[in-house]
């Protein structure tokens, strides 16, 4: 509005009128006219044609152009030229239109889409993700859900708006996926949360048990990732020792096998699901208030934009100092296995201790062996957590000199 009043006065002046010969010169209110002719048009279907026979197109364009553009920009400047406007005192600033929310895959009455969902929950919204986008809208019922899958979009969601995505939605996603029967997990931000969020030890067992079952099941695939992890423990605990709290920070290659499996197999694919306190806008679509997010990491994790050959059981990508740092904390939305920003998993600091003494001690005093004829099968199966479809079944050997370290 500024620059087409500035525009006026340097063509026309404050002490004339608008004229003809003036329109010619005023580039910036043309170009006006022609925006908003392209926003909103007053006939947006046109004029139904019909075709009698095959034909060039062009001959009905409106025979009045010339003249409707001569009379639009003359109105305009004359109106604009003369006047200062505003709105009517107490009208409400113009609304800029909310973005729609992405659309999704379509479901039944009632039921919504639940009918359609398999126990594979994560790779059937991934899967859908390839049809709807990075982000898409479904109903479970009567809850509107919206599955986030892109690195971008979960930024927003777990950094940016990390205040208004911190609440969490239990009644009927709860039923699909849930945490251990943890109430801290479907708990919304307040006192009790955080009170409770102080050193629960809930559900954490699971998790961390079932994250050992698939290093192991990933090594037992991998014979020279586990030769690299047996060498690296005999170097840094030595075959007389047992390992102790203070080998772990010196075992870089097995946290990188870990960092790994996490990325290839998150225990909980979809985090826990956020549920925005008010109507908020992420990727440029609104997200209403209540709805269940759900974070889909792992889907992230197989990104081809985000890693090379993400298929591949590869360690040595946390190794290279040259690339981006990956750590646990979530500052890197790139790897999501404990989530991120205020809602990120509260027993983080002890699970991944848990863990790293668990494998460590593992593998330091056993070799591990499939029985006879069998392969390891890395399929998976949804459920509280994402588990090794069927157990894994490895035979331990001691492998340290003196008996009396088990
Ligand atoms: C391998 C082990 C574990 C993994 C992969 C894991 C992963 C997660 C994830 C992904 C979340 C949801 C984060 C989000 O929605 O943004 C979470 C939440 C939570 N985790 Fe864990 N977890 C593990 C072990 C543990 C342990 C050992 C404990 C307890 C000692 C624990 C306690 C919790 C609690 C209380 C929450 C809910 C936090 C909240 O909503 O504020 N977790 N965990």
């Amino acid at each position: 509005m500024q620059k087409a009043y500035q525009e006026l006065d340097e063509v026309v002046g404050r002490n004339n009128s608008v004229e003809e010969f003036h329109l010619l010169k005023l580039q910036l209110l043309d170009a006006v006219m022609e925006e908003k002719l392209r926003l909103h048009l007053a006939l947006p279907l046109s004029v139904p044609h019909i075709s009698r026979q095959s034909c060039t197109l062009g001959r009905r364009i409106c025979p009045g152009v010339p003249l409707a553009e001569r009379m639009f920009v003359f109105t305009l400047a004359s109106l604009m030229h003369s006047f200062e406007w505003k709105l009517q005192d107490g009208t409400e600033e113009i609304k800029k239109a909310i973005p729609p929310l992405r659309p999704g895959p379509r479901g039944l009455p009632v039921v919504g889409y639940l009918p359609f969902l398999s126990t594979e929950l994560h790779k059937k919204f991934t899967e859908l993700a390839g049809v709807y986008g990075p982000i898409y809208k479904l109903w479970l019922g009567k809850k509107l859900c919206v599955v986030v899958s892109s690195q971008s979009a979960a930024k927003e969601i777990l950094r940016d708006q990390d205040a208004t995505f911190g609440n969490r939605d239990a009644p009927i996603v709860g039923r699909i996926i849930s945490y251990g029967g943890s109430d801290i997990a479907w708990s919304s931000m307040g006192p009790a949360w955080k009170k409770m969020r102080k050193d629960t030890v809930l559900g954490g067992t699971d998790t961390t048990s079932t994250m050992v079952e698939w290093v192991i099941a990933e090594l037992m695939q991998n014979q020279e990732v586990m030769e690299k992890v047996h060498q690296e423990l005999d170097e840094v605990v030595g075959l007389n020792n047992c390992v102790e709290e203070f080998h772990l920070p010196r075992l870089f290659f097995l946290d990188a096998v870990v960092k790994e499996t996490f990325r290839l197999h998150p225990a909980l694919p979809l985090l826990v699901p956020h549920c925005p306190s008010q109507s908020c806008t992420v990727g440029g679509y609104t997200i209403p208030k209540g709805t269940a997010v759900f974070l889909n990491v792992y889907a992230i994790h197989r990104d081809p934009n985000l890693w090379d050959n993400p298929l591949e059981f590869r360690p040595d990508r946390y190794l290279n100092k040259q690339t981006t740092k990956f750590d646990y904390s979530g500052n890197n939305i790139q790897f999501l296995p404990f989530g991120s920003g205020r809602r990120i998993c509260a027993g983080l600091p002890v699970a991944e201790k848990m863990l790293m003494y668990q494998l460590a001690s593992l593998l330091h005093a056993f070799e591990w062996k499939l029985p006879n004829d069998t392969k390891p099968e890395l399929s998976d199966k949804y459920g509280i957590v994402v588990k090794v479809l069927k157990p894994v079944v490895v035979i331990p050997t001691p492998r340290l000199s003196n008996l009396d370290l088990y």
